[in-house]
């Protein structure tokens, strides 16, 4: 696989950088150590995913990136600043419904800006711009009981892009959407984010989406876990369509299942699917 190499990428100051991270809880029910020894580097402009096997830590790692886990050990910084908590400059989005049922989309995606203090008339200018961006310009004074699954999250990256972070964090953003409204939102995001190329950690078990969207997949160990490999995807940007049925982009997709079969296994057992 020449494409792969074994570590992520040597850190520079402009990056997230992970320092030799680990996370131990310690609970009523034991202690588990879910994150052993994780260094490696996001650099700027960069679309990193992170697939592995169930409960193997990854929405761990993305948490200690938004600053809302403390690493029990080494240390995460953005742009050379140690991240010791939630920072303006990074916003998340998760798999479960975070729209606000009782505001309009356009009081959605304006929500940040309005408790950053943002002025009326401009906050209301930028979540128009937003919502345009995610094709929901038709729906702004809609309520999110009146959109689809597929909508809303549409409303929450919209409303994470407004605060124009420099590091986008999204864990399984499309869980709970069905594989057609999955491979459109999808598609989606990958061109907004070829406008705004900000730094993107991104959780998914959907390896064909991992490869369409990323410039790296991290293949996560079983619990407690490292990075096992790096995998570079070097298919050409923009991606259309039919980048799925690349050749390339099949043996990036059997690389990685066969590197995510052998840690589901030690996981599951022998004959596991699970990414
Ligand atoms: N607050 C917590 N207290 C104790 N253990 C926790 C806590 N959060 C996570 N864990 C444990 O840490 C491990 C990693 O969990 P995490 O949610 O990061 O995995 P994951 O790879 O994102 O899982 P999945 O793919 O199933 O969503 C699991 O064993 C989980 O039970």
């Amino acid at each position: 696989m020449s494409a792969a190499s074994t570590q992520p990428a040597t850190a520079q100051e402009h990056d997230v950088v992970f320092d030799n991270i680990g996370m131990t809880f310690q609970s009523a029910t034991g202690v588990t150590q879910a994150v052993a020894n994780v260094s490696g580097a996001i650099p700027e402009h960069k679309f990193v995913s992170v697939i592995g096997p169930s409960g193997c830590g990854k929405s761990t790692l993305l948490d200690m990136v938004g600053g809302l886990l403390r690493p029990t050990q080494g240390t995460v910084s953005i742009d050379g600043e140690t991240v010791t908590g939630p920072r303006r400059d990074t916003a998340m989005v998760f798999q479960e419904d975070s729209t606000l049922h009782w505001r309009s989309v356009l009081d959605n995606v304006a929500f940040g800006l309005e408790v950053k203090g943002m002025p009326k008339a401009e906050r209301f200018d930028r979540a128009r711009a937003m919502i345009e961006l995610v094709g929901l310009q038709q729906f702004e004074n809609h309520r999110p009981g009146q959109l689809s699954g597929g909508m809303k999250q549409r409303v929450a990256i919209a409303r994470a892009l407004a605060m124009e972070p420099r590091v986008l964090l999204m864990d399984e953003p499309f869980g709970a959407l069905d594989q057609q409204t999955r491979q459109f939102v999808g598609r989606e995001l990958l061109n907004i984010w070829e406008k705004t190329r900000n730094r993107v950690l991104f959780i998914t078990h959907d390896i064909q989406e991992a490869v369409y969207l990323s410039d790296e997949v991290w293949v996560m160990s079983a619990r407690p876990s490292v990075v096992k490999e790096v995998v570079k995807i070097d298919l050409p940007r923009p991606r259309p369509a039919g980048t799925h049925a690349m050749p390339r982009f099949r043996e990036l997709e059997d690389h990685l299942w066969e590197l995510v079969k052998v840690e589901a296994e030690k996981t599951l057992g022998p004959g596991a699917q699970s990414a």
